[in-house]
């Protein structure tokens, strides 16, 4: 006879220990059970990691379920996984059925992630059980210390368990007491027990793997013969004796008056079930697990090979309860060796753990690589060319960030993933898009709203974060007809105000003031000006209907926008800070006036959200990557992230450009990021460079291809991203922000705070209200003076600088300036004007005169905006900045409604703040005042600054 099928008549069932989609749809396992009356199957996420990591068996699986709507790897695995163990458990239903529910059953393992949090297991469980939705499921749930009250829990709820990774006698006990203590309370609640089933998977060769490992060492170290036959005699016997005297305990357990009781309400014991009983060393018979523990009401799950081999050469007996005695002497003198079983069985249940985690990784990893296969064009491309040193650097970080879960701990809000202060109370933003989707209703009733009012014009009145998110939506999308046109005004230049307002209908335009804090002082007083303009367009009566306030709960200026009869009001959430924002309201609510479809935005967005999930590892996560890489290069010295975006997102590097600055930017450390340069050849580049190239698809340029293949291959780390569409917007928000987060915990910083801004702003209200009491700024003395401009320094950079050579006029103060910088520096221009096209033109035409003479990365920011951006990293962040600040007198100042200061001495106030906070950390700083016709006066600088070059 079949020696697999004669186990039956020992009263032991065979399950196999395996599965994949086409073994059952072919009817293998169908045939195993007819010809080895095999009675159930188990799997593991080991067994679906084979059996999807290494086939193209489930991509055409994964391609339909995808079919239905897009869904993370974890989602998408359980899909697939679910619809095998449907099948697998379908098969076995006729072997149910005949043995009236005692077996036939099919296992399905909760996610090892969840293996130390019992509300996480319980939770899966319940949804592994009601998405089966087959009686003859069992679902697998580890004994470890959290497990153990999750099994008496489903157990309790009338859901069959087996109960896996159980490696120690007295751990059993536990189970089969957990097992007893569920089920009672099941009765209780009136269940019917015989319905509920459960299995013991104790395991057995990996206990003989770890005790052989560590009696070779002995065997090698011992000198006496007799020792070293001593112990090679207790080879391969360790893990036989443990478990037949577990199965001591369970006729114990399961007899008596407490088991009686249950019996006769119908209860099934909880059967022993051996696992791991293929067995792991050649030196063995490779039927030896099953061969020796053949016994009553037990279950053996064997592998494949195990199976052919016993069905080969196995032999029968009724070997379980044979030998106890000899049983307890084998652990007795494994005891005398000094060996601790009790130690190896609590590191076999950890190690357990870790090895069904890694295999989860490599699961999950397939299967977020063939969901992106699938989802093909529908998510941006990014190809990462590091070269050796720093692949070889994010190679290791990959594999650091995977083992130590740092992708599920950051998703988790766990703040040791960053420095351990606050940073769980920012992370807010990881599922606001999901949070966003489902108030899509309300976002269309405003938009519909905006439309009806037949508004022309939108203007987003905020700083930083709460401006740039709209600025990058409204210069990507265009006007949408029937929607006002999306303006954004992040400036206290009086001339910048003013030409907002000239650029716009007043009585047709609705102003969005938008402040997380509230209590920014630009969204303040700008919309103390518009609200006045705007009253004395349509009245006072009419003036709150043209605005709508976005802000925190709370906040001063929900309070204002209360009393002044705002249109609406839409509150952030307080865990996601100003530079995170903009899948938030802070960007949607502009959008959504704007006309865009905000649906469509959303959704493929989520689609990132998913690639950047806590299930898809580091190897396969494109956020985690781009992070890993910036940090990785950042702590190589080539910490300039050099952003390149392509005509149709050209503003997307300024949103981007105050995330990463923001964020990494502070303790001394940090990336600077480099945004509008023009694509030059290699030479005028150092090596503190890393390149972002983002595009949409189609906008191929040859010759910017070839300059950027020349920058790779002169050794520059580049990244080349290619959006399928501006549609997809969303999706780059995303991705860089998680990339920010990423790069913050390898670098070392907390992310979320911005210290440096914060003194800045602490300065700048000093000199405002200094000026709200005496009418005039605290007095300042120029280094130099002349007609055209006025110098500015503290007391050690002009030392140094005239030590260089700064004489009496502007040229040599600057060339004196420029000689202070050094590879590795940057330098940046910082001008407090209006940002219009003619000043972006003539800072570019300067900082690019920079670059080129002096071969470092420049920047060119307008102020005040730069303050709630790159600031906090020029002042916070590595001492390689050179600046030169320009501020120039206002041709015309602007009156602020409310306030004694006007626009133009508030803007002179943040300047000089910030001015201050530069040198008071001991920055490189020079201020130029122009005096007198702006153009004229910039036109000398520009002069100066070619000179002081050459
Ligand atoms: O939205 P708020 O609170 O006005 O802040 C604007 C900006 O100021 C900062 O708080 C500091 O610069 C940014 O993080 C933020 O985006
Ligand atoms: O339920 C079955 C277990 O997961 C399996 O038997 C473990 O076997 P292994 O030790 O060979 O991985």
């Amino acid at each position: 006879m079949n020696p697999v099928k004669a186990l039956e008549s020992h009263g032991q069932a065979v399950w196999l220990d395996f599965l994949a989609r086409g073994f059952v749809a072919k009817g293998d396992l169908k045939k195993l059970i007819d010809t080895d009356a095999v009675k159930g199957v188990t799997s593991n996420p080991a067994i679906f990691e084979k059996a999807i990591g290494s086939s193209d068996e489930y991509d055409a699986p994964i391609a339909q379920a995808l079919k239905s709507g897009d869904k993370s790897p974890a989602d998408l695995f359980e899909y697939i996984a679910v619809e095998d163990i449907q099948h697998a458990a379908d098969v076995l239903k006729p072997v149910y059925d005949m043995m009236k529910g005692d077996d036939g059953f099919v296992s399905l393992e909760v996610s090892p992630y969840l293996a130390n949090d019992t509300k996480g297991t319980v939770a899966e469980a319940e949804r592994l059980w009601s998405s089966v939705k087959r009686p003859n499921l069992m679902v697998k749930v580890p004994a470890t210390p959290e497990g153990l009250p999750a099994i008496q829990q489903l157990i309790g709820e009338g859901i069959s368990i087996n109960v896996t990774l159980l490696f120690a006698q007295k751990t059993y006990v536990e189970v089969a007491q957990a097992y007893l203590s569920g089920l009672e309370k099941y009765v209780a609640g009136g269940g019917d027990p015989s319905h509920v089933a459960s299995v013991a998977s104790f395991f057995v060769s990996r206990i003989d793997a770890q005790v052989d490992k560590q009696l070779d060492d002995r065997i090698a170290k011992a000198n006496d013969p007799s020792e070293k036959a001593r112990l090679k005699d207790l080879k391969g016997k360790v893990a036989i004796a443990n478990a037949k005297l577990a199965y001591q305990e369970y006729l114990e357990l399961f007899a008596g008056p407490r088991w009686e009781k249950l019996k006769a309400k119908g209860a099934k014991p909880q059967r022993l079930l051996w696992a791991s009983t293929g067995v792991k060393s050649k030196d063995y018979r490779d039927t030896l697990y099953v061969e020796e523990l053949i016994g009553k009401n037990t279950v053996n799950t064997v592998p494949p090979a195990t199976l052919d081999a016993f069905r080969d050469h196995g032999e029968v007996r009724d070997s379980l309860e044979e030998n106890v005695e000899d049983a307890k002497k084998v652990l007795a003198d494994l005891a005398k060796t000094g060996i601790s079983l009790d130690a190896i069985t609590t590191h076999l249940v950890e190690d357990g753990v870790k090895l069904f985690a890694d295999a989860a990784d490599k699961l999950y990893g397939a299967v977020a690589h063939k969901r992106a296969t699938s989802l093909g064009g529908g998510i941006g491309a990014q190809k990462l060319a590091l070269g050796d040193g720093i692949t070889k650097k994010v190679a290791t970080s990959t594999e650091e960030w995977r083992s130590q879960a740092k992708i599920r701990r950051l998703w988790h809000k766990d703040k040791s993933v960053w420095t351990g202060s606050d940073e769980d109370k920012w992370l807010g933003w990881l599922n606001s898009a999901f949070g966003e989707k489902a108030k899509l209703a309300d976002y269309n009733d405003f938009a519909n709203w905006v439309k009806a009012q037949g508004f022309t014009d939108a203007v987003v009145l905020g700083m930083g974060g709460s401006s740039l998110g709209p600025e990058v939506l409204a210069q990507t999308f265009a006007k949408v007809s029937g929607f006002p046109k999306l303006h954004v005004l992040d400036s206290t230049d009086p001339a910048q105000v003013r030409a907002m307002g000239a650029a716009v209908k007043i009585a047709t335009t609705l102003f969005i003031v938008s402040s997380k804090s509230g209590g920014t002082t630009e969204p303040n007083v700008m919309k103390n000006y518009f609200f006045e303009e705007v009253t004395k367009a349509v009245g006072a009566d009419k003036a709150g209907g043209h605005f709508v306030a976005i802000t925190d709960p709370g906040s001063s200026l929900e309070k204002v926008a209360k009393t002044q009869k705002f249109a609406r009001i839409f509150h952030g959430d307080p865990t996601i800070g100003g530079r995170y924002s903009v899948l938030s309201p802070f960007g949607l609510v502009p959008a959504a006036a704007a006309g865009v479809d905000l649906a469509k935005l959303l959704d493929l967005t989520l689609s990132m959200v998913r690639s950047c999930g806590p299930d898809v590892p580091p190897a396969e996560n494109p956020g985690v990557q781009l992070g890993l890489a910036m940090g990785n290069a950042g702590l190589d010295g080539r910490d300039k992230v050099t952003i390149l975006s392509s005509k149709k997102i050209a503003d997307f590097g300024a949103w981007a450009e105050q995330l990463i600055a923001e964020s990494t930017g502070k303790d001394g450390k940090g990336l600077i990021p480099i945004d509008g340069e023009t694509l030059g050849e290699p030479s005028v580049y150092g090596t503190d460079r890393f390149f972002i190239d983002l595009r949409t698809s189609g906008e191929d340029d040859k010759g910017h291809d070839d300059k950027l293949d020349a920058l790779e291959k002169a050794g520059h780390p580049v990244a080349r991203i290619v959006m399928p569409s501006i549609d997809h917007l969303g999706q780059e928000f995303f991705r860089f922000e998680i990339a920010t987060a990423v790069a913050g915990s390898i670098l070392g910083i907390n992310p979320f705070n911005q210290p440096d801004v914060e003194a800045a702003k602490i300065k700048t209200r000093e000199l405002t209200e200094s000026f709200e009491k005496t009418g005039a700024l605290p007095p300042e003395t120029p280094v130099v003076s002349s007609k055209e401009a006025d110098l500015y320094t503290d007391d050690s950079n002009a030392e140094l600088l005239k030590k260089a050579g700064a004489n009496s006029d502007l040229t040599s103060w600057l060339k004196a300036h420029f000689r202070r910088v050094t590879p590795g520096d940057y330098v940046a221009l910082l001008a407090y004007v209006e940002r219009d096209g003619a000043h972006i033109d003539t800072l570019q035409q300067m900082r690019m005169a920079v670059r080129d003479k002096k071969k470092v990365a420049t920047c060119a920011e307008f102020g005040p905006r730069f303050l709630h951006s790159t600031g906090q990293a020029y002042k916070g962040g590595p001492d390689t900045g050179v600046f030169l600040q320009i501020t120039a007198d206002d041709a015309k100042d602007l009156a602020i409604p409310d306030y004694r200061a006007s626009f133009g001495v508030i803007k002179a106030a943040q300047a000089r703040g910030d001015f201050g906070v530069l040198t008071d950390r001991n920055r490189r700083a020079l201020r130029v005042h122009l005096k007198g016709d702006l153009k004229a006066g910039l036109a000398v600088l520009d002069k100066a600054i070619t000179a002081a070059l050459n």
